[in-house]
């Protein structure tokens, strides 16, 4: 039996980059997680260890940094312009994929910032020398709805404990990633800002029977406010908040006390696209 060599990728993961832009008194701070995973013609370092075809993941983090002295911008097009480098300047690497996390921090003052807990933004580029795509997103996006929210209606069988309910408190931490349909002429931090309004009014005014309708009244709303977005993917763990039994106590508990379980969750997940996408 002959063994071949299959699929492979490799980069650098995980490069913190930091950028201060010092161009008003009032500084900026752009906050950056940045993966690069790169594939081609890499089947002599895996078969025979000849190098000759690996640009070091040590060189790929030098680029991170370097490409971050003439400004990042937004990271989808930080993202680009590293993918199109790494194939465009290396004959052996055909394919690239960036990954950006952005962190947000807060300003207090002209030259001091307070990390935000609104979630972190995402990007993911991938070029294989003709063809780029742009995903974007975000994760760690933790909402709450203290009424709203139904779940009833559920087959019931023997193993079944769970009360149906018509008001319990809906909270979930959003991760999205939605795909662009061009990589060209995107405003990337006006769909960004719209995205993710959309997902936040949609979660906030959708009377929910289920997370599951939540989903999907998320997606199509993002849908229906950027044109440029063709499919929203969702993972949505249900955080559950169990109302606390008070009754052992002599005390009543009308929706006021609740249990926050950790684990287990119910994770709810899909995809919303226009159709033909
Ligand atoms: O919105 C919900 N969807 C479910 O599928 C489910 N299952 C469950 O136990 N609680 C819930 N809530």
């Amino acid at each position: 039996m002959a063994i071949v060599l299959g699929e492979n990728q490799y980069g650098k993961a995980e490069v913190r980059v930091v950028r201060v832009d010092r161009d008003d008194a009032a500084h900026r701070i752009t906050d950056l997680n940045v993966s690069v995973a790169l594939s081609g013609d890499m089947a002599d370092t895996h078969l025979t260890g000849a190098n000759d075809k690996v640009l070091a993941t040590d060189t790929q983090k030098n680029t991170v940094f370097a490409f971050a002295r003439d400004g990042i911008g937004d990271i989808e097009t930080y993202g680009l312009r590293l993918a199109r480098h790494f194939v465009e300047s290396q004959p052996s690497i055909h394919r690239a994929r960036i990954s950006v996390e952005q962190y947000p921090w807060n300003r207090q003052g002209h030259h001091s910032f307070a990390r935000s807990g609104e979630g972190t933004r995402t990007a993911t580029i991938t070029f294989d020398g003709e063809q780029a795509t742009v995903d974007g997103g975000l994760t760690d996006l933790t909402v709450l709805n203290s009424t709203g929210s139904e779940f009833w209606g559920f087959p019931r069988d023997r193993y079944t404990t769970l009360e149906e309910t018509t008001d319990r408190i809906l909270a979930t931490a959003v991760s999205a990633t939605w795909r662009f349909s061009r990589a060209e002429g995107v405003d990337w931090e006006k769909a960004y800002h719209t995205a993710r309004a959309s997902l936040l009014d949609a979660f906030a005014d959708t009377h929910s029977l289920s997370l599951q309708q939540t989903l999907y009244a998320m997606g199509s709303r993002v849908l229906e406010n950027v044109p440029d977005i063709t499919e929203v993917r969702l993972s949505l763990p249900n955080k559950h908040h169990f109302l606390a039994d008070l009754a052992p106590f002599g005390l009543d508990n009308p929706g006021e006390v609740f249990h926050a379980a950790d684990r287990p969750y119910g994770l709810i997940e899909g995809t919303v696209r226009r159709d033909g996408a």
